[in-house]
């Protein structure tokens, strides 16, 4: 199996877009859109193999190198901090990553006076370290999912998380206040297997390039 190339693929949102792109350079992993319980597929003409792995995981897939290559939203890569190669930013998945608050704390909140806010979010490395570098102090609280909650239950005052079409602030009435990090898919290389696996991971990097 060592002369096979590994791709960790997210389940989730960016499934769809991920075989779509691998499709067009004539890697076919279709197989990971089918109703399956099966986690890992190969293509021994092809010498690929395929594995679908939450999205939150994949960052550590392919820095232990299980997965020669894998693709990740940039949200995820910033907060697991691992010594990954990204060599594309991919350009679909697009979102942001913002402070958000309740729409009455907004009317009369001066961003510049923060100090010693708590904030609730998936992401406490990227928080700490955006508020580290204004030199406020924070609380963090870390969630799994339905971060909006935090702020009208009491549990935070403000969160980070993830914004798209902003519906889901909308409807909790809360209010983006700052943005840290605007998010797109990337591509990332075990260094490893970069180095042992050179042509066949060039090869595909410069054919993904060619369709973004
Ligand atoms: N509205 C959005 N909400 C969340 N993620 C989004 C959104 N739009 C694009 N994305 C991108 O899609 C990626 C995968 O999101 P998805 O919801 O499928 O997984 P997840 O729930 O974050 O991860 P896990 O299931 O491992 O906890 C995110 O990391 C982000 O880069
Ligand atoms: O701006 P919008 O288009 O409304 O999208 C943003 C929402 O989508 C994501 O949540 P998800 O659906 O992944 O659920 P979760 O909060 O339970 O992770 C994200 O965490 C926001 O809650």
């Amino acid at each position: 199996m060592t002369d096979y190339v590994t791709i960790a693929i997210p389940k989730g949102r960016i499934l769809q877009d991920s075989v779509a792109l691998f499709k067009k350079i004539g890697i076919d992993c279709e197989e990971l859109l089918s109703d399956t319980r099966k986690l890992v597929f190969e293509n021994h003409e092809q010498k690929m193999r395929y594995m679908i792995v939450r999205a939150t995981d994949v960052p550590t897939y392919v820095e232990y190198g299980c997965a020669d290559l894998g693709i990740v939203g940039k949200d995820t890569l910033m907060e697991a901090e691992k010594d990954l190669y990204e060599p594309l930013d991919l350009k679909f998945g697009y979102c942001r990553l913002m402070v958000a608050e309740p729409v009455e704390l907004s009317s009369k909140d001066d961003p510049a006076a923060w100090n010693n806010i708590r904030i609730a979010t998936k992401y406490p490395n990227v928080t700490e370290k955006y508020f580290a570098a204004k030199g406020v102090q924070v609380e963090l609280i870390k969630l799994y999912g339905s971060i909006e909650l935090a702020p009208l239950v009491g549990l935070s005052e403000r969160i980070v998380d993830l914004v798209s079409t902003g519906e889901t602030l909308k409807q909790n009435g809360l209010v983006e206040v700052e943005t840290i990090a605007e998010i797109t898919c990337r591509l990332i290389v075990n260094r490893a297997s970069l180095k042992t696996k050179h042509e066949r991971i060039s090869k595909i990097i410069e054919g993904l390039e060619q369709h973004i």
